[in-house]
This record gives C-alpha cells, sequence and structure tokens, in this order.
C-alpha cells in the first residue's frame, strides 16, 4: 500500500509548501489537499518538484463558509459561481500538476439541486479533460456535513451515471461511509471500477487509521487483493503534531524509510 498524507487535515500548522516537505520526509508518497488558493501556485509547485510527490486532488472553494456554506455545486441559481469555483480549481489544479478536483456539492435537497450539480458536473468534467484531470464527488456523513447534498455511495454512483463522463469518479472516503453506510470492503469491491480516490480515517473519532470501529488491515488487505494500488489519503485528525500519529504507516514503508 501507498499513502497520500491530505494536508487539509496533516500538518496544518505549517505552511503548505512546508507541509509536502514533511510528509516527503515521513515516507508519504503523495499530497492531497483540501483548499490551497491561499498559497502561490507557484511555490506549490515548486515543493512538489523538490519532493518528488504528486499532488493528487485539490477541492472547489466552499462558498460563504462563515454562513455555513459547504460548497456550490448543488446550490439551484448558484450555477455561476460553481462555475467560477470549478474554473480555479481546474486552473489552480493544473498550473501543480494536480491529478483531480473535488466539486464539492453544497448544503442542499431535491431534484433542482440534482439538476443543478449534474450540470456543474458536466461542466467541470469537460474543462478538467482539457487537463487530462479527474472530477471528483464524495458523499459526506450527515454527522459532520449536516444538510450536504450527496449523502451516499448509490447516490454518487446515480449521479455519474447522469452525468455520463469517463473522467467522473467517486471519492470514496472510508470514514465517511464507515459514519453512515458501513459495509465498506463489500462496498470497496462493489464500487471499484467507478472509484477515483480511497480515503481513510478511523470511525467514529476521525482520528489516525489504527483504532475505531473500521480495521484497516482488514481493508488495505482487500484493496490489495482488488488490485488497488494508488495512493490511499490519509485525512484523518491528528489531534495535535502528526510524527507520533503515524505508527499506523510505519508497516508499509520500505525498510530504508
Ligand atoms: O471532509 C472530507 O472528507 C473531504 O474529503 C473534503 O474534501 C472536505 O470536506
Ligand atoms: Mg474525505
Amino acid at each position: 500500500m501507498k499513502f497520500s498524507a491530505n494536508l487539509g487535515f496533516l500538518w496544518t500548522e505549517l505552511p503548505l509548501p512546508r507541509a509536502i516537505h514533511a510528509a516527503r520526509a515521513q515516507g508519504f508518497a503523495a499530497v492531497e489537499c483540501h483548499w490551497p488558493y491561499d498559497t502561490p501556485a507557484d511555490d506549490v509547485a515548486q515543493a512538489l518538484a523538490e519532493t518528488g510527490l504528486p499532488m493528487l486532488g485539490l477541492n472547489t472553494r466552499r462558498g460563504d463558509v462563515a454562513a455555513g456554506e459547504n460548497g456550490l455545486a448543488a446550490l439551484p441559481g448558484r450555477g455561476a459561481e460553481a462555475r467560477a469555483a470549478v474554473a480555479e480549481a481546474v486552473s489552480y489544479g493544473a498550473a501543480i500538476g494536480a491529478r483531480a478536483v473535488h466539486v464539492m456539492a453544497g448544503r442542499a435537497q431535491g431534484p433542482e439541486a440534482e439538476a443543478a450539480f449534474v450540470d456543474t458536473l458536466r461542466h467541470a468534467c469537460a474543462l478538467a479533460a482539457e487537463q487530462g484531470m479527474t472530477i471528483l464527488i464524495e458523499p459526506l456523513n450527515r454527522h459532520d456535513a449536516p444538510g450536504y447534498f450527496l449523502r451516499t455511495t448509490d447516490q454518487a454512483v446515480a449521479i455519474m451515471d447522469r452525468v455520463g463522463a469517463d473522467n467522473l469518479r467517486l471519492m470514496f472516503d472510508c470514514y465517511h461511509v464507515g459514519r453512515t453506510e458501513g459495509d465498506v470492503i463489500h462496498r470497496l469491491g462493489a464500487l471499484l471500477p467507478r472509484i477515483g480516490h480511497v480515503q481513510i480515517a478511523a470511525v467514529p473519532d476521525r482520528g489516525a487509521p489504527d483504532h475505531g470501529e473500521l480495521h484497516y488491515p482488514a481493508i488495505f488487505a482487500e484493496l490489495a487483493r482488488l488490485g488497488y494500488d494508488a495512493p490511499i489519503g490519509a485525512e484523518y485528525r491528528p489531534g495535535g503534531p502528526t510524527e507520533p500519529t503515524l505508527g499506523w504507516l510505519r508497516p508499509w514503508l520500505p525498510a530504508s524509510a
């Protein structure tokens, strides 16, 4: 197994370029982030070049976070802002060589929200395809993201079918699936052809993937059996400095690391 450090949660006390170096020093094979937009893309690109780590993905902006917004793509009447957020993410992602953009749906419900989401995703997929990038959508659990449009993996598959784009994939976050859907190992196998990225954290506390309801050694063994060899995103809250929480990673590092 190879792992990607999610720098939206790990090493958040460091500026993003230094966090990329910290991830490399600890043996991660890749990095991913949430909202890197306050950091000049050139600085991120330089850190990636210095470390040799790929940037797997970044998120579209969420909108007015202070007002509780958590994405724009499924908000009826907000299509222009959603498209601008997609354009910004694809442009920033292209500048740093990122492989994927996670388009955040936002808090909305109902057929109009679904139509808005599908419309934004079709646009996003076309834009991302020009850069050879993938678009990801991620169901978020109701405890952490109340009111979020995209709730379940079944709903995500239905949306992907409706959009009908080759570069649209599911972000399968074992934490979110474990919190509300369960049956993680079975779902990974069933959804493998639709999955663009896998993320991990303990359930239910979202700590390091070494305790809690999900037994990650079994999940990693299943992913290996399925032939999944892309880096898995460590998207957990370390609750302090990251290094002391990395015991789970050590068995997966080469002996020299
Ligand atoms: O929270 C998550 O699981 C995400 O992956 C994310 O991108 C931000 O909500
Ligand atoms: Mg996630």
